[in-house]
């Protein structure tokens, strides 16, 4: 179903929370957020101390045109989020979360991914995972992703139709790949028919949004095994023609490297690989960087690429510990990244408290500055991950100006009567009243799930919900 417009002017009462740096979160207790009919926010009010009558007369004496707004009002201990941002996740890869056993890398991909994605040729089975995923996604507050689809035109073009219906902002990449990395039953003919069909897709995706407002195509060369050197000169020179995003994988993992070096022999590093076919711009995302040298910081830096930092893929996969503090030091732009299904779960809540545990576990190993903290984890979730996509002007924050990417979180009240059964509300977080708040957001980043996203809006709309979310618009769930 798609997703509900706007019906209009709204006025978003209640606690809000966002990054105001990487290091710190505001948070404002009284808030009051209007978003106009075409979901760009218009004022961010953040003082109301004296409650919401008070904040009714002066929108009545203030803002004249905002009188007749519908109010959503949040009750008992919730608060308005930042839409999360999902850097780089494998759509079709989503019926093998939680699937790698043992596996590393090369041969997980052998072993699980390439058979699952080559079944993409069916359209119908592309329909039920796509709806699928996107309805899960959005349900744990993700309102932007970079999607990876599979070789599969139709396929492909499926997943941005189901974006764009559902609402959920979305940048979708066909697969490029034609060596023989990839198995006979799943790879390009050739390097023309890889440039053919990523054009008919990236020509597709800009027919049905031409604006990109919601959907947009990125170029999307597997990484370096999986294409040849013409086939990666070819997708560096289709994103310039188009002006498109470029979204790869590097530096995962030390086999991979390793192979990387036999294949591309006349190359200084991996990184250089990618910028001497025109690969490495302000517009890429690349995925993972866990063990790049120097040399190849340097290069991604003053090409201004950007990172994604996908810790449960990481660990699941055992691909290592991404220096993400010596990253940041450096002046890198990171996001997190679910990747889905190196990557075992769905929710960027689950990838903030992974990139905190990965941290904690080079703290371990080498310096307690490796550390990252609560409010940089929800940064690199939000406003790291919309300078990733290059979303920064649009999403990631609450200010003027910004469209209203947004969940509203509810988490769970202990009452002082009446619970003599020990009864507990919806989802894991158990509030008793005296934390601060920031206490609640740390109690929600370390236990809090997808029963806690009451409700979900992309630029302004309604585009998920529980049966928790009495708001205005009424219902979008699909
Ligand atoms: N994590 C991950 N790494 C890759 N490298 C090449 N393809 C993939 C993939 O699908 N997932
Ligand atoms: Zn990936």
């Amino acid at each position: 179903m798609a997703a509900s417009a706007p019906i209009s002017k709204m006025i978003y009462v209640g606690p809000f929370v966002h990054s105001r740096s990487l290091t710190e979160l505001e948070i404002g207790e009284n808030g009051a957020i209007g978003v106009d009919e075409n979901g760009i926010i218009r004022f961010v009010e953040r003082d109301f101390h004296e409650g919401f009558e008070k904040l009714m007369a002066y929108v009545e004496e203030n803002k004249d045109e905002w009188v007749h707004a519908k109010v959503v009002k949040i009750e008992g201990n919730g608060f308005f989020f930042p839409g999360f941002i999902d850097t780089h996740v494998h759509a079709p890869q989503h019926p093998n979360t939680g699937l790698f056993g043992k596996t590393t890398l090369l041969d997980w991909l052998k072993k699980y991914t390439f058979p699952m994605e080559s079944s993409f040729s069916s359209l119908p089975r592309a329909h039920r995972v796509y709806q699928n995923f996107v309805s899960r996604t959005l349900s744990h507050g993700t309102t932007t992703c970079s999607y990876f689809a599979t070789i599969h035109v139709p396929a492909t073009n499926a997943l941005a139709d189901i974006c764009l219906k559902r609402g959920q902002r979305a940048f979708v990449g066909r697969v490029c790949m034609n060596s023989d990395l990839s198995p006979e039953y799943y790879r390009d003919e050739s390097v023309e028919s890889s440039v053919r069909d990523s054009k008919a897709s990236i020509d597709y995706i800009r027919s049905i949004d031409p604006n990109g407002e919601i959907v947009k195509p990125i170029v999307t060369p597997r990484f370096s095994p999986s294409c040849t050197p013409d086939c990666l000169s070819a997708m560096g020179k289709l994103a310039q023609e188009t002006d498109t995003h470029i979204q790869t994988h590097i530096s995962e993992n030390k086999g991979e490297i390793a192979l990387v070096q036999e294949l591309f022999p006349s190359s200084k590093s991996y990184a250089d690989v990618y910028d001497t076919h025109g690969l490495l711009t302000p517009k890429t995302i690349l995925a993972h960087a866990v063990h790049l040298s120097p040399q190849e910081r340097k290069i991604i830096l003053a090409r201004k690429s950007k990172i994604s930092h996908c810790p449960a893929s990481n660990t699941a996969i055992t691909s290592g510990c991404a220096p993400i503090r010596e990253l940041l030091n450096e002046g890198h732009t990171i996001g997190l990244g679910t990747d889905i299904s190196g990557g075992f779960h769905p929710s960027i809540l689950e990838n903030v408290r992974q990139a905190i545990w990965v941290s904690r576990h080079l703290a371990i190993t080498t310096n307690d500055s490796a550390k990252l903290s609560t409010e940089e984890a929800l940064y690199l979730a939000t406003r790291g991950g919309a300078a990733v996509v290059g979303l920064e002007e649009k999403v990631g924050g609450f200010e003027v100006g910004k469209e209203w990417d947004a969940q509203m979180i509810q988490l769970g009240e202990v009452k002082q009567e009446g619970n003599e059964d020990g009864i507990f509300e919806e989802g894991p977080v158990d509030v008793f009243g005296w934390e601060s708040w920031a206490e609640r957001v740390e109690k929600w980043v370390y236990s809090g799930d997808d029963r806690n996203t009451v409700a979900v809006w992309v630029r302004g709309r309604l585009v998920h919900n529980t049966s928790r979310y009495t708001g205005a618009e009424g219902t979008a769930a699909p």
